[in-house]
């Protein structure tokens, strides 16, 4: 057995993981990164990036066929293997030579194998040849395992092979009918990309589309998919999967059947904690990691594990599953740790320096259907819920000049959500084509906290399709409901 001493242990290196190390180091401190797998995590090779590449040239497509000469130019298919060979490289063709090259570069040392807490600040690695590897940390011990996908335990699905988001980002061969179980982002996605590259899709979800995100953009999402084709689902339950013959079959909770060549099971994710030696420190393994403010992990009553040398950054403490927030802690903890190291006290109060604020008042999504959805900060539902004194304001997008000249027949909304006590945004969403490069400007007004007065001076450039900032404003005082009346506003 072999034994290493660094400052700071960080198990899994995802994006996460990464950037806990790079901030670290940058802070003076040496690091170690343990990784079972790729260097480089879920979204590089089965996530993010190769699924953006499934969806990307159906996009294209679609904006091209929305303008009378450009769409005649249009004449053929998309070609999936052409798409499918372009998604190969955005996932790096599944090698993480170019990761393993920046972590070094960035100083931070790789272990290599599989990473178990076993004692106060220790984790010890197993490589694949059962060889082990002590490695103590002086400071810190950082988990960033990342998540899974969940499989239900609905009768017979697990002996029907089904996909897993894996699966489906690093698809081969597009299958001509495809079932998708989950109606949520992944599922959303996965319809809208396998539906363009050919396949005849069936989504069956126990909610509504989308439910996390404002009702008036999953409808918009929910008509877009059936009008491709895509059959819908939606507040049914699966009862029972087998497979017969190559072909799957899902029973559903209204009695209905949907038959199909592959199964996709979309339902969510599950921490990667199983096997993380987790009871060393008196946590349940599988669970979700709770933490506090500074993200060191708490146990069940809210107190620190051990003295507040363990934390845990990314999906894996169930904030925000989103690789960009996850990355954002992944700053904050990186830095607060070099911070402590030189005896000094982190500023984590609300905005400040090694805080994650954005977290729970600007958290940020693009879902990359088609429309597109992106939304930051709080829905109107959930602000309400949290008892929030609000104003609700909603804009017809197709109603904006810049964006009835992006492409004809624009459909849209967007709904800006505001505090009313405070005269400022905490809530931004917008569903229609290409709205996604719409949210930093949502999102610097909300981190901001920019009081709608001064929104005002911001002057959105005609013809933009951020026009819509100036109607919704206009809304908001209501002086513009008879002036657009729903139709596009060519007058500027
Ligand atoms: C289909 C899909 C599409 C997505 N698209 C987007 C998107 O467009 N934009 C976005 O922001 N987010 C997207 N996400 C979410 C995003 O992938 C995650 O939020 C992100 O990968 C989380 O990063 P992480 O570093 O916390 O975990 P991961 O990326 O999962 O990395 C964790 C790493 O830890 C390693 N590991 C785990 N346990 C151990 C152990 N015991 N020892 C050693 N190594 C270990 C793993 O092998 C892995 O490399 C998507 C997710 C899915 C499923
Ligand atoms: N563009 C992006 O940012 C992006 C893309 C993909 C994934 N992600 C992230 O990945 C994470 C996982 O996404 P996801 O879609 O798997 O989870 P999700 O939580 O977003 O959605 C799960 C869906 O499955 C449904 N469901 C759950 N159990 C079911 C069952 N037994 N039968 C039928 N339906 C069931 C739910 O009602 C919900 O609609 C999300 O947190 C998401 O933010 C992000």
């Amino acid at each position: 057995m072999t034994e290493k001493l660094f400052d700071v242990v960080i198990i899994g290196a995802g994006p996460v993981g990464e950037n806990v190390a790079d901030r670290v180091v940058q802070g003076g401190l040496t690091a170690a990164i343990v990784e079972h797998e790729l260097v480089g995590g879920e979204c590089s090779y089965w996530a993010c990036m190769p699924t953006k590449a499934l969806l990307r040239d159906a996009a294209a497509l679609r904006a091209a066929r929305a303008l009378p000469a450009a769409g005649r130019t249009v004449t053929g298919d998309l070609d999936p293997a052409t798409v499918l060979a372009r998604r190969d490289r955005f996932a790096s063709n599944w090698s993480e030579s170019g990761q393993v090259e920046w972590l070094n570069h960035a100083g931070i040392n790789l272990v290599r194998g599989h990473g178990r807490i076993t004692g106060t600040r220790t984790v010890t690695v197993t490589q694949t040849d059962g060889t082990t590897t002590t490695v103590q940390a002086r400071h810190a011990v950082v988990i960033a395992t990342g998540s899974s996908a969940h499989v239900p335990p609905i009768r017979g699905l697990a002996d029907v092979a089904p996909w897993t988001s894996r699966e489906a980002a690093a698809v081969q061969n597009i299958p001509t009918r495809l079932a998708i179980i989950g109606g949520g982002v992944v599922g959303s996605e996965m319809a809208t990309a396998f539906s363009a590259l050919g396949s005849q899709v069936t989504l069956v979800s126990q909610s509504r589309l989308l439910p996390g995100v404002e009702p008036f953009a999953s409808d918009q999402v929910a008509t877009a998919l059936r009008t491709a084709g895509v059959s819908l689902h939606l507040d049914v339950e699966v009862t029972e999967a087998h497979r017969d013959s190559g072909a799957v079959y899902l029973a559903l909770s209204d009695g209905a059947t949907v038959e199909a060549d592959e199964v996709l099971v979309a339902t969510g994710r599950t921490p990667k904690t199983k096997d993380l030696g987790l009871d060393h420190v008196g946590l349940t393994p599988g669970d979700w990691l709770r933490v506090d403010d500074a993200l060191a992990v708490v146990d069940d009553g809210g107190d620190r594990v051990g003295d507040g040398w363990l934390y845990a950054a990314g999906d894996v403490n169930k904030r925000v599953l989103l690789t960009h927030h996850g990355k954002y802690q992944g700053r904050a903890l990186g830095d607060a740790i070099a911070v402590r190291a030189r005896g000094e006290e982190p500023d984590l109060s609300p905005w400040g320096r090694h805080a994650v604020t954005a977290d729970e008042r600007a958290a940020t999504q693009v879902i990359f259907t088609d429309p597109e959805v992106a939304a930051v900060g709080l829905s109107a539902e959930a602000a309400a819920a949290a008892g929030r004194n609000i104003r609700v304001v909603d804009y017809d997008l197709g109603a904006v000049a810049g964006a009835a000249l992006h492409a004809d027949d624009y459909r849209g909304q967007a709904r800006m959500v505001v505090d009313a006590d405070r005269n400022i945004l905490i809530g931004f969403t917008a569903v229609g084509p290409d709205v996604a490069e719409l949210l930093q400007a949502a999102t610097i007004a909300i981190a901001g906290e920019v009081p709608v007065d001064r929104l005002w001076h911001a002057v959105p450039a005609y013809p933009t399709i951020s026009e819509i900032w100036l109607r919704l404003l206009e809304t908001d005082r209501g002086s513009s409901a008879v002036k657009d009346s729903g139709r596009a506003d060519q007058s500027g």
